[in-house]
């Protein structure tokens, strides 16, 4: 079963060098050692650690680009919280 993850945690992990996590589509992934390779660049990245980035990563990718990278960079789960 795959690690479930607040976004609470999610936020303490923003910048690259707490591992630079982001959220697309409910899945986890943490960006600190693909940064510098994204073609996209490491400054986009970093703008968007700790945050959901689905909008802007299907802005610039499609299906391929994830199920490729996810075995590499996916660390989990967000966890479903109560929105009370
Ligand atoms: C799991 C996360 C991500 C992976 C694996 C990833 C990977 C890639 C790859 C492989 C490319 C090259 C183009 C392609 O093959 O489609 C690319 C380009 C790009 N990425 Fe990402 N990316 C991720 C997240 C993001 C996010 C969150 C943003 C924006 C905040 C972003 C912005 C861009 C941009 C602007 C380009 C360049 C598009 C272009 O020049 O046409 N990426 N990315």
């Amino acid at each position: 079963m795959s690690k479930s993850i607040t976004a609470k945690e999610v936020k303490e992990h923003a910048t690259p060098e707490k591992g630079l996590y982001i959220i697309i589509d409910g899945s986890v992934y943490s960006m600190a050692e693909f940064a510098d390779e994204h073609p996209g660049g490491s400054k986009i990245l970093k703008r968007v650690g700790g945050k959901d980035a689905s909008k802007q990563f299907w802005k610039y990718h499609n299906e391929g680009v994830l199920k490729k990278y996810q075995p590499k960079l996916k660390i989990g789960e967000l966890k479903e919280e109560a929105k009370l």
